[in-house]
């Protein structure tokens, strides 16, 4: 799915209308019902309820009026409050002349808001896509008032005072929405942690824009869900053979964490790839050979800590970092991995301690071979560029990474962000709070490791199914564990059932 910034979604609303040839508060019309009826199977006829509408000056407020009449005709008792503006948008105007005149409807004054109990649920149609500058006065004061009502708040598009796909500045005034519900496509605000306080849970209803108008923009970022990753994962053919699927090297374990190359092993096995070899410290051999018989063990002639780096013919990609520790001679390693890599025609997949030598070593950036993969967490993408101050800048220090080092980068997390040399961003839509737990990246690197190794999948194809199927895998396991429950190993055991439901 795209995600559009606040003018593209206006310019979509307008080629809507266009190529519809309706009126602008029919498409208004139709926001407002899909929201209503959202809104209505979660509110039961049963139980009286309190609902307050808050109604700002622009379109926003006209989909509030719109929601209030819905609302009343179908028997709840609701309240609207507008806030008092020296202009009013045509549609806001079209939908507060339709208003029945039985619900109350009440301008909002200073210092004399209305009471609003714990128990109302709240509807805040102040503000959308429209917003222009922090809110402030009137606005503010109202914002703050319905925040501290402890009320159930409801969104519609945006939580009032959050801008589309900008920062605000950190003291103003936003409202905390328990739902935030929004048209047709997610938002970028929705997706980022420092937002989460005031998005709430989100959700987008379908109301009809012109897939033409979205076919043909072009956009900065995507929103990567199990319809916009269909076509990437083919069948396994029926003579495909082990050689198919490519032979992957695996970096990984030191003394203490022979446990993180295990699991990204055994995650690479589950991923698919056709042979894997691990290059573990020669503390590592039992354990490997043990717990993941599958895969072949090149032991390193150190006992504690990777040395060697083995000859790189056979292999299709090289994954490196999961438990490997940052000794220097572990550091030198890398360092002749990526010198060779490119010349080898070896898919790299960069993570964990790995990552922390490049923070110490920039200088090795400059050798990433095309198209390699890393997979940072914030605390190591930070390490390897800068501190952000928020996360809007954190997304754009990735684009500038990716560009410059011609490089895939995974910024892990909620919603974990793919960067790309090509400039857009991917949002991961899968996952959930029990995968931060130890080892959860250590089996995002090897399944991405599997996915590189197949030759069939291009590198953008590889990351975005990787990430998705690491995601999906998560929130099936944890149907069974609980997230508190849910430990690492539970997210490979549910990578090729997360992987078989991507084949097309
Ligand atoms: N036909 C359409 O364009 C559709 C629009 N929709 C709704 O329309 C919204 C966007 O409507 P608008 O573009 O009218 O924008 P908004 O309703 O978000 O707000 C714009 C109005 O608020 C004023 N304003 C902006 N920032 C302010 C501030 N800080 N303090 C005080 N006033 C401020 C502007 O001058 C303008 O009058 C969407 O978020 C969505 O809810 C939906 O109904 C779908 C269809
Ligand atoms: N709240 C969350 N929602 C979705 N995915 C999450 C969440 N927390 C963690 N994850 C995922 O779990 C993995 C954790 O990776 P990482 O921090 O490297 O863990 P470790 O170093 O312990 O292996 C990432 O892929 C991340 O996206
Ligand atoms: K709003």
């Amino acid at each position: 799915m795209k995600i559009l910034s606040a003018d593209q979604t206006r310019a979509a609303d307008q080629a809507t209308i266009k190529a519809e040839g309706i009126r602008s508060d029919e498409l208004m019309e139709r926001a407002a019902s899909a929201f209503s009826d959202w809104l209505m199977d979660r509110l039961s006829l049963l139980t009286p309820h309190e609902v307050h509408i808050f109604c700002g000056p622009g379109n926003n407020g006209g989909d509030g009026l719109a929601v209030a009449r819905h609302l009343h005709l179908a028997g709840y008792a609701v309240q609207v409050w507008l806030l008092p503006a020296d202009k009013y948008s045509p549609d806001f105007t079209v939908n507060r002349q339709r208003l029945p005149t039985e619900v109350l409807c009440t301008h909002l004054k200073p210092k004399k808001l209305p009471s609003v109990s714990p128990k109302a649920t709240v509807v805040d149609a102040l503000f959308g896509t429209g917003l222009s500058r922090p809110l402030a006065g009137l606005a503010a004061e109202v914002v703050e008032h319905l925040n501290d009502s402890k009320a159930t708040i409801y969104a519609i598009d945006l939580p009032s005072g959050l801008f589309t796909d900008a920062p605000q500045p950190s003291e103003s005034a936003v409202v905390q929405a328990q739902y935030t519900v929004g048209f047709e496509l997610p938002k970028l605000a929705y997706l980022l942690p420092q937002n989460a306080r005031f998005v709430g849970e989100w959700e987008v209803l379908p109301i009809g824009l012109n897939t033409e108008f979205i076919h043909n923009t072009d956009v900065d970022n995507h929103f990567v869900n199990t319809a916009f990753l269909t076509g990437r994962y083919p069948k396994r053919p029926k003579f495909a053979h082990k050689g198919t699927f490519g032979h992957a090297l695996l970096l990984a374990g030191s003394y203490g964490k022979v446990g993180a190359a295990v699991l990204a092993a055994r995650a690479c096995l589950h991923g698919g790839v056709g042979l894997l070899t691990v290059r573990t410290p020669a503390v590592g051999y039992t354990i490997l050979q043990t717990a993941v018989p599958e895969a072949m063990a090149l032991t390193d002639p150190a006992t504690d800590f990777v040395t060697e780096l083995p000859d790189l013919k056979p292999y299709a990609a090289a994954g490196i970092g999961p438990g490997l520790g940052q000794e220097e001679s572990t550091a030198n390693v890398l360092c002749q991995l990526l010198r060779k890599a490119a010349e080898a025609s070896l898919a790299l997949v960069i993570d964990a301690d790995a990552l922390n030598i490049l923070g110490t070593h920039r200088e090795l950036l400059d050798d990433l071979p095309p198209n390699a993969l890393l997979t940072p967490h914030p605390k190591e993408f930070e390490r390897l560029t800068e501190p952000a101050h928020d996360d809007y800048h954190r997304l754009e220090l990735l684009r500038d990474f990716c560009a410059r080092h011609r490089c895939y980068c995974v910024l892990k997390g909620a919603y974990t962000a793919l960067g790309t040399p090509e400039g857009p961003l991917y949002f991961n839509s899968t996952g959930n709070p029990g995968m931060g737990t130890g080892g959860s990246g250590d089996v995002l690197t090897g399944l991405l490791l599997a996915l590189r190794a197949d030759q069939r999948l291009s590198p953008l194809d590889a990351a975005l199914l990787g990430i998705f199927a690491h995601g999906r895998a998560g929130d099936l396991a944890a149907q069974q564990t609980g997230e508190a429950g849910l430990i690492a190993g539970d997210i490979v055991r549910f990578i090729g059932p997360a992987l078989a439901e991507l084949v097309s």
